[in-house]
């Protein structure tokens, strides 16, 4: 395969990650806009983390939410937790990686909030413990994976949902983690302040 070929290849696969998720995930994003709209309408707020990209990602959604997405509107509450590196290495240094999330959680998390959960595999631990802090703290679980949901699936209850991409590809989950997170983005604005045409 020449350079041009495994382009290609890459934006096909894609694409075809893409259209798949498209017949299994609208009913999931769906329910979990209204999960954060409510949320939100009850002073509620969304804290996200995520590992590697699905760091980047958090630190994504939290940014279009605090600042804005694709229209004028207020700001709205939400925080990455992947971003403090004080915080961060120190929960690692003094305790475990395994704690960096679900130590900030257990402090900055209220009754009705909601965790965004990003993993892949839905297995890094950090984010696992994020998940079992978040219901420790009465809140509700967005959960966005993809492969077979690993440990996070099992984890999750009936006032959580799981958006699961049904791809095995870490880069092709993570491409659609990002259209999802735009659908997200979306829905919230269309719901919290209408039509924008
Ligand atoms: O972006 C990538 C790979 O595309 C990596 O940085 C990737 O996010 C990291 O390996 C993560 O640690 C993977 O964690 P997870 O998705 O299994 O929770
Ligand atoms: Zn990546």
């Amino acid at each position: 395969m020449d350079f041009q070929e495994r382009i290609l290849h890459h934006f096909n696969d894609s694409i075809d990650a893409k259209t798949y998720a498209s017949e299994v995930l609208p009913p999931f994003i769906e329910a979990a806009s209204q999960m954060m709209v409510q949320a939100l309408i009850n002073d509620g707020k969304i804290l996200a983390c995520g590992n590697g990209g699905s760091a980047g990602d958090s630190q994504h959604f939290s940014a279009e939410l605090l600042n804005r997405f694709e229209r004028e509107r207020p700001s709205l509450p939400a925080l990455a937790l992947t971003t403090d590196t004080s915080t961060l290495t120190s929960i690692a240094n003094d305790y475990s990686y395994n704690d960096v999330f679900s130590k900030q959680i257990r402090a900055l998390g209220q009754p009705g909030d909601i965790l965004l959960a990003i993993s892949t595999s839905g297995n890094s631990a950090n984010v696992v413990q994020a998940i079992q802090a978040a219901h420790d703290r009465e809140m509700s679980v967005v959960a966005l994976t993809g492969r077979d949901g690993g440990n996070m699936a099992s984890l999750l209850g009936q006032e959580d949902c799981e958006i699961r991409v049904p791809a095995t590809s870490t880069a092709r989950i993570q491409e659609v983690h990002l259209l999802v997170l735009h659908c997200l983005c979306d829905l919230i604005d269309h719901q919290l302040f209408g039509n924008d045409e």
